[in-house]
């Protein structure tokens, strides 16, 4: 085992972060299995969690320095956040370790930002009880400092939803999300991989709305158990295996996934088709593609066919070819956040209208690909209007041989019971029904 100081490695990682990483690729490239599991778990959690609560972190920072945030060196100022969340967010480590770690880490610094980060930590925890945090009076400014969120991601969801779901939509977005996994059950039966797991001493518990899917609980972390490296299943969230099974594919078919990496919902087509029939599997970047491979030799899928394309471009060789087609469309994440939380402060609000005219060109284009009497789903893991029901509605609009079709019978029953007239679509929220925000549209071509 490599020996590592975890607040450390959180820091260096939070600050190429901040110089326009992934966070979820650092944390990857970082946290080898020579790292232990207790560290790589807590290593995630500090900059997971920092990245989440930011705003609110640096409000309570800011009462107690002296010096403006934007005056302190990357570095000690990520030294301050990560012992900070660990003093408001996390019980199980003592006031004085946190302050300890932090100082040691501006200690290889200079001996004065080490005198300067213990001074604004004891500060912090004297008064961490009586912090005063902006009046709900201004609910912009709350919810922008208690929960964490860019204002325009406030101002936005206040307009639409109002300010109690707002809030809880704020609340469940900072929620540590469970891991969530399909079984493939082209490969093990739910009995038998349960029986696996257990050897394999993973505690899980049966999905919310599928009975494809697990939640696991607790255990060694996934990649490295023998029942993932031999393909039993796929990390998955529910919302996402919703959009799949709204498809309606069947064995024998020939279907079209057109944003298709890195393969979730392609492979569980593929278990729905009974890995028999083609799918054919396009997505615009080439590593991507790779992942999709992967993804397919490892669950054992054989029917997918992928290839690196761009779906803005019309191929009129494909024009009425495919039974169904999928477009889980690029978007802006915003219903993910509570997995991704870089979302958070990597987007901005005119990437919206952005993907939105990127989203219906996709749609424009391979709805041309769909069979008379076919079926199109439109997906996106957003939660924005633009992105959802517009681009449906505008693309309806344009195009008089497509209709909404009845979403319902492809639903579980508690959620089917939610769908709305014309009965065609779902909005899925993480406060409202647990699972990551999503839309899913099922379209049918009449003529
Ligand atoms: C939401 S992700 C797809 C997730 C995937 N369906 C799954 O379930 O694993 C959207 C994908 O669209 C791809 N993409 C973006 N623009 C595209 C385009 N013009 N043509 C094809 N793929 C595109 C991205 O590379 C990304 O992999």
């Amino acid at each position: 085992m490599k020996s590592v100081n975890p607040r450390e490695l959180a820091v260096k990682i939070l600050a190429e972060v901040e110089r326009g990483s992934y966070s979820n690729l650092s944390l990857n490239r970082h946290l080898t299995t020579e790292i232990s599991r207790e560290d790589r778990a807590l290593i995630t959690e500090l900059v997971y969690g920092v990245i989440k609560h930011r705003t609110r972190l640096d409000y309570v920072l800011s009462k107690f320095s002296r010096i403006g945030l934007n005056k302190i060196n990357p570095i000690i100022l990520n030294s301050l956040r990560v012992g900070l969340y660990q003093i408001l967010f996390l019980d199980k480590i003592p006031d004085y370790a946190a302050v300890n770690e932090s100082v040691n880490i501006a200690k290889l610094y200079n001996n004065k930002a080490a005198g300067f980060v213990n001074g604004v930590m004891r500060n912090a925890i004297r008064n961490k009880d009586s912090i005063d945090y902006p009046d709900v009076r201004d609910p912009v400014r709350y919810l922008t400092v208690y929960y964490s969120f860019p204002k325009w991601m406030i101002r936005r969801w206040l307009d639409l939803f109002g300010f109690n779901f707002t809030e809880s939509l704020c609340r469940a977005m900072n929620e540590k999300p469970r891991m969530c996994v399909r079984v493939n059950t082209l490969k093990i039966n739910i009995t038998d991989l349960k029986m696996l797991l257990d050897k394999e001493g993973v505690v899980y518990s049966p999905g919310l709305f599928l009975e494809e899917a697990l939640y696991i609980d607790d255990g060694p972390p996934i990649t490295e158990l023998d029942s993932f490296k031999n393909g039993y299943f796929q990390p998955q969230d529910e919302s996402s295996m919703l959009a799949a099974r709204a498809l309606g594919a069947a064995d024998g078919e020939t279907v079209l996934d057109v944003a298709a990496a890195p393969g979730g919902k392609t492979t569980h087509l593929a278990q729905l088709m009974k890995n028999n029939g083609r799918i054919y599997a396009w997505d615009i970047h080439p590593h991507r593609v790779e992942l999709l491979k992967e993804t397919c030799h490892r669950l054992g899928v054989s029917i997918v066919y992928p290839e690196v394309r761009d779906a803005r471009i019309t191929d009129k060789k494909q024009f009425g070819k495919f039974d169904r087609v999928l477009v889980d469309a690029p978007c802006s994440g915003l219903g993910v956040i509570r997995r991704k939380p870089d979302i958070k402060w990597s987007k901005k609000p005119e990437d919206i209208l952005v993907l939105k005219r990127e989203q219906l060109q996709i749609m424009q284009v391979t709805s041309q690909y769909v069979k008379s009497g076919g079926i199109l789903v439109y997906s996106t893991c957003s939660i924005e209007p633009e992105e959802n029901y517009e681009v449906v509605k505008e693309f309806l609009k344009e195009n008089r041989d497509f209709d909404l079709d009845d979403i319902r019978p492809y639903l579980p029953e508690a959620l089917s019971t939610e769908v709305e007239e014309p009965y065609g679509y779902i909005q899925i929220y993480p406060n409202v029904n647990g699972i990551d925000g999503f839309f899913i549209a099922r379209l049918k071509r009449i003529r």
